[in-house]
């Protein structure tokens, strides 16, 4: 049965999940795959244990980024076990992705029937004790993303961490992106602008490529915390495509400062439950 306003529901099996946040972003391509499993992983490394659940049904990346492809989703009792992506057992995801017969096959399906995954996807997914679930979601804002929002709000208050490139373009989808938090009741916890700058790896100079500053800008404008800007970093897309712990190996990659300081920001604005 629906939890009515105000009412949290059963909570199931997400009963051991403390936090959860959606990432979301205006548009397509600005990389919130990446960040979404950056910040995964940099919580783990912070010691958290940490679930993805990747709701972007028509694009799912994050089992490539995570080396994950092709791994089998088992049924327990409670529903679907997700995949672990490390040998600690740190991190665990369960995307679309697993459910296809190849992984570059697309999901060409209905409304209804997206929605009705997503709902399956936040009730049968047996995340066992998680200190976060990172919700990867599609770009913009859809029937998906309300549907997103409407199976996960019942159970556990939403953060929202918003994805955007520092084109002016880019940042206009994102203050819709903003709209829609606010309309559904989303906390945001605030704004990453990503492939902001591109630091030479020879001399550290760091040169923007597009405009900069776009994303900080449009947090003050909108009243919400600015985490950071990740610049564009080859290591980071080398070890995103061979699916490398990028926070384990590249500690001295320009990224890396930006990427650590954005989970710390999530850690300190999440407080160890109390219940
Ligand atoms: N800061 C960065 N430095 C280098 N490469 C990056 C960076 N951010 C993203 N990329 C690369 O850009 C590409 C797009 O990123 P990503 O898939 O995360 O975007 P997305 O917003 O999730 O896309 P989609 O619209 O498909 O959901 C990927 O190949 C990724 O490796
Ligand atoms: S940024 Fe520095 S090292 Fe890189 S190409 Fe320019 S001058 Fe050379």
């Amino acid at each position: 049965m629906e939890a009515a306003a105000g009412e949290r529901a059963e909570p199931g099996n997400l009963a051991g999940v403390q936090h959860i946040i959606l990432v979301l972003s205006g548009k397509g391509g600005v990389g919130k795959s990446t960040i979404s499993t950056q910040l995964a992983l940099a919580l783990r490394h912070a010691g958290k244990k940490v679930g993805i659940l990747d709701v972007d049904l028509c694009g799912p990346s994050i089992p490539r980024m995570l080396q994950s492809q092709g791994r089998a989703v088992h049924q327990c009792d409670s529903g679907w076990v997700p995949v672990f992506v490390d040998q600690e057992q740190s991190v665990s995801l369960m995307s679309v992705g697993f459910l296809l017969e190849k992984p570059d096959e697309a999901v060409v399906w209905r409304g209804p029937k997206k929605n009705a995954l997503i709902k399956q996807f936040v009730s049968d997914v047996a995340w066992g004790e998680l200190d976060y679930l990172v919700v990867d979601t599609p770009p913009g804002t859809s029937d998906e993303h309300m549907a997103t929002v409407e199976a996960l709000r019942p159970y556990r208050p939403l953060g929202a961490l918003v994805v955007t490139t520092p084109q002016a373009v880019s940042v206009g989808d994102v203050r819709r992106e903003l709209t829609f938090c606010r309309k559904t009741g989303l906390r945001v916890m605030g704004v990453v602008e990503n492939m902001s700058g591109f630091t030479c790896p020879h001399c550290m100079e760091c040169t923007s490529i597009f405009s900069s500053g776009g994303g900080e800008e449009l947090a003050r404008h909108a009243g919400v915390p600015f985490l950071g800007s990740v610049p564009l970093d080859p290591e980071l897309t080398r070890s995103l495509e061979e699916g490398r712990d990028f926070i384990q190996e590249f500690p001295k990659s320009p990224a890396f400062p930006a990427l650590t300081s954005i989970a710390q920001k999530i850690l300190d604005a999440t407080p160890a439950c109390l219940s």
